[in-house]
């Protein structure tokens, strides 16, 4: 009897621990509760027990399965549930729950989830992309800067002649227009951020990018972000940590070797003009982090804004080559205004001329978003919204492929669907910058240069393919030719062109 006692027992022990294990686990809208409401969430695709939609999300991420996938969630309708683990993800498929949630419910919409991986080991804590709310709102106090219109002009002279280095190695060596679509916009952030000429090799600059495509490869990717339960554990069980831990400290290496250049020099006043020297450390501004978060502030600006800026100019060009009326009509608006009896290049003050640019820049963003989907928007609070109760914790995730498609003849590229008077207003009705507080804060500067960028192509190249293109594979992920594409100068008056200009800088530079 007393056995048959110690045995029930045990199965009792033994059934409890598996029901709190099963418990810690489980999402939090999945959970046993005994009292209070019970939570409704839009449908979703099936899942397994435990790992709920684990498995089928990161054998999506392969190459060329995210996109389909992402894309499938539209059948749930305009939102859909996905249990990753113990984390519950609700997809925003359509641009008006993506504004009732992230712009109009911005307050409680904002916190980033914690992920013990890609924002602790590989980032330190210190990304702003994916920093929590409470490390996060000082660094943003600060960035609010980029935004401001004084700003913006000085980088604006800064994006034109940074341009002209882009158009001569473009005639020069033109069969490396990815190489220099990544030097130009990493130049571009470099001389924003830290100021100055960027002066690196060709092996720094791949590691930079290396690092860049490593971080955004792993977001949403480890088991562990998933489960971040398991940080809990003892230092000895987490197996994964040397791993993901190596990585953290090449990143912030090379993170270090960029910064301290531009720290020293701001030290000892031989600073250049630039967001580090002028906004991050001036004393008026009053920045409250040390000096390790600056230089993770000003690394991540100049990682979010160059790769980004790389990867739509890329998109730019398939979708040139695979539109050429489109081609045809921008490059004829640029030609009346800047090729007559006289020739000049294209700048930023022909902006408000050129609406079918603008028009042509959001839909390169909207035809094949850049981002695919937007890092989490924690639910800081429990939320009633339509028929649905979500609970804290969840995170709404903006599903760029899915609201892209939602537009009217969403597969083909068609400008003039934005030219309905908010063409210059680069995130009127475009979630390609996310939004809400966490909205990219470079958005007006991403525009900037990208326009400059894009109408000096325009204007002075011939672009065509150079074999077999999927204008769906944009192999964004990768330091050689993504796609094959030749480029040619346009005539011979284009080409002395660029010389008379780039020569003309090199000697204002040099006086
Ligand atoms: C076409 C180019 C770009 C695209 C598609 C893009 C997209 C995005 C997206 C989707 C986010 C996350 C927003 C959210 O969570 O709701 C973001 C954040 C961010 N972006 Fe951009 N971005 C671009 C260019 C830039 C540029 C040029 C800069 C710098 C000048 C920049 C700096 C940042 C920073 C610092 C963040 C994090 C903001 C924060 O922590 O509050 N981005 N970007």
């Amino acid at each position: 009897m007393e056995l048959l006692t110690s045995i029930h027992i045990c199965i009792a022990i033994g059934i409890l621990a598996c029901f709190l294990l099963r418990e810690t686990f489980k999402p939090k809208d999945q959970k046993w509760r005994l009292s209070g409401p019970r939570y409704k969430l839009p449908p979703g695709p099936e899942g397994t027990p435990i790992f709920g939609n684990l498995f089928q999300f990161l054998n999506a991420r392969r190459p060329g399965g995210f996109v389909p996938y992402l894309s499938s969630m539209r059948q749930h309708g305009e939102m859909a549930t996905l249990h990753l683990g113990s984390q519950t993800w609700i997809l925003l498929n359509s641009r008006r729950v993506a504004s009732d949630l992230i712009n109009k419910q911005g307050k409680i919409t904002t916190e980033r989830p914690y992920m013990p991986v890609v924002s602790g080991l590989i980032s330190n804590g210190k990304r702003t992309v994916i920093r929590q709310t409470a490390g996060w709102t000082e660094g943003r106090r600060v960035m609010h800067h980029l935004l401001s219109g004084s700003a913006l002009r000085v980088y604006g002279d800064w994006q034109e002649s940074e341009s002209l280095p882009l158009l001569l190695s473009y005639l020069e060596q033109p069969e490396r227009w990815y190489f220099h679509n990544f030097r130009y916009s990493t130049t571009v952030l470099y001389r924003l951020v830290m100021g100055g000429k960027l002066e690196k090799t060709k092996a720094e600059l791949d590691d930079y990018q290396q690092i860049t495509m490593e971080f955004v490869q792993n977001i949403g990717r480890s088991m562990i972000d998933f489960f971040p339960e398991m940080d809990k554990l003892p230092q000895v069980l987490k197996l994964w940590r040397p791993y993901w831990q190596k990585m953290g400290e090449h990143h912030r290496a090379v993170f270090q070797q960029w910064w301290d250049p531009i720290y020293a020099a701001v030290c000892n006043k031989t600073a250049k003009p630039s967001f580090v020297r002028d906004t991050l450390l001036h004393p008026d501004v009053k920045y409250k982090g040390n000096e390790e978060e600056a230089m993770y502030l000003a690394t991540s600006v100049i990682a979010a804004g160059g790769d980004n800026t790389r990867m739509t100019l890329n998109t730019f060009i398939m979708a040139m080559v695979s539109n050429p009326t489109v081609f045809a009509r921008a490059r004829a608006d640029i030609d009346a205004i800047c090729y007559g009896d006289t020739i000049r290049l294209p700048g930023l003050s022909d902006f408000t001329h050129l609406p079918y640019v603008s028009a042509i820049i959001k839909e390169v963003l909207r035809w094949r978003p850049t981002v695919p989907i937007v890092p989490p928007h924690q639910l800081t609070e429990d939320l009633h919204y339509g028929s649905y109760l979500f609970p804290k914790g969840v995170s709404f995730v903006l599903n760029t492929i899915a609201i892209s498609q939602e537009y009217d003849e969403g597969e083909c590229f068609k400008p003039e669907r934005w030219l309905d008077g908010n063409e210059d207003n680069i995130v009127h009705d475009l979630w390609a910058f996310g939004g809400g507080r966490r909205i990219c804060v470079g958005y007006k500067v991403a525009q900037q240069a990208l326009f400059v960028a894009i109408t000096r192509m325009i204007f002075c190249f011939d672009m065509s393919p150079n074999g077999p293109l999927d204008t769906r594979n944009l192999n964004h992920i990768t330091v050689d030719e993504p796609f094959p594409i030749q480029m040619k100068i346009r005539s011979p008056a284009h080409e002395a062109l660029i010389l008379k200009e780039s020569a003309q800088a090199t000697k204002t530079e040099a006086n």
